[in-house]
């Protein structure tokens, strides 16, 4: 990684940092300056852009919001059936900036058709559904182009959130790394493995910064280091203000979300 790459890889590390503007232009010009003028390889004067923007993040203090926020998302009284069946009954969550909840419950419960009511996927037959802010979708399944790149994805998705080409291709290395995947490798998305394919569904959830992110089973398919990426992930997201609903099996992880909706029939009615 020559002294250009590595300044595109800082910027975009900042930018998922929630770094910006003038601040962000200042610390870039900052280190090209430096290594201008100082020479040397970038990893040998500054380290991993990861490990450098993170020291930045550290040093100016950026981030981390009054915790909890504002309410980010607001379901009420949420009912669904499809023909007979009552999927959901009076099911509510809210969930603040800074905070993540937990959706459980047994298998065909309605966790998936919940999220995507969440997301305007669905309509409810009655309740409604408030997000403030920009949001993220990380669907269970699907999600992703068989004969596209992971880095064309990135791009196809920055653009819809009017993120630079250069800038979200960098953003989606970045987000990728975090969950310990190199998706520099230009192999086609059919080709991916299940679980780096739900790499690059999740990586592609966050790449605009939402302000509310649903994730549904996020982890499909990840050995157990990516599992623990994913949560530290989901941590460091939520630190940094962002509201996030995830569907989860696992119940070994609810002491790191702040609220659990359990949507067993016997248990709606919600609670947040
Ligand atoms: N479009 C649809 N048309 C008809 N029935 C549907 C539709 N979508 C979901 N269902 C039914 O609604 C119920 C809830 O499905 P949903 O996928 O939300 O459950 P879930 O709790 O996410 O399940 P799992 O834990 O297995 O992922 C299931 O019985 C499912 O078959």
């Amino acid at each position: 990684m020559n002294a250009d790459d590595w300044l595109r890889a800082f910027a975009a590390e900042l930018y998922q940092r929630r770094v910006g503007g003038d601040t962000a232009r200042h610390v870039v010009a900052e280190a090209a300056t430096h290594l201008r003028e100082g020479g040397g390889d970038p990893w040998l004067v500054f380290g991993s852009p990861q490990a450098y923007a993170a020291a930045i993040v550290e040093s100016i203090g950026t981030a981390p919001g009054p915790r909890p926020g504002p309410v980010r998302l607001h379901a009420r009284g949420i009912t669904k059936r499809y023909g007979r069946q009552v999927v959901l009954r009076d099911a509510s969550l809210t969930v603040r900036a800074g905070q993540i909840a937990a959706v459980v419950g047994a298998n065909g419960c309605g966790k998936s058709t919940f999220l995507r009511i969440c997301a305007g996927l669905v309509s409810p037959d009655a309740g409604e559904v408030t997000v403030s802010g920009r949001l993220g979708y990380c669907p269970q399944q699907g999600g992703t182009a068989d004969f596209l790149l992971p880095d064309e994805h990135f791009v196809l998705v920055g653009a819809g959130q009017g993120v630079a080409r250069g800038l979200a291709r960098q953003a989606g290395r970045a987000a990728a790394r975090q969950l310990g995947w190199d998706a520099e490798n230009a192999v086609l998305a059919r080709h991916l493995s299940g679980g780096t394919r739900q790499k690059l569904n999740l990586t592609m959830s966050t790449l605009a910064q939402p302000d509310v992110l649903l994730l549904d089973e996020p982890y499909q398919g990840f050995d157990q280091g990516s599992y623990v990426n994913l949560w530290d992930q989901l941590t460091r997201l939520r630190d940094e203000g962002r509201a996030i609903v995830v569907v989860t099996h696992l119940l070994n992880q609810l002491d790191r979300v702040d609220m659990v909706l359990d949507l067993t029939p016997a248990h709606q009615g919600g609670r947040s």
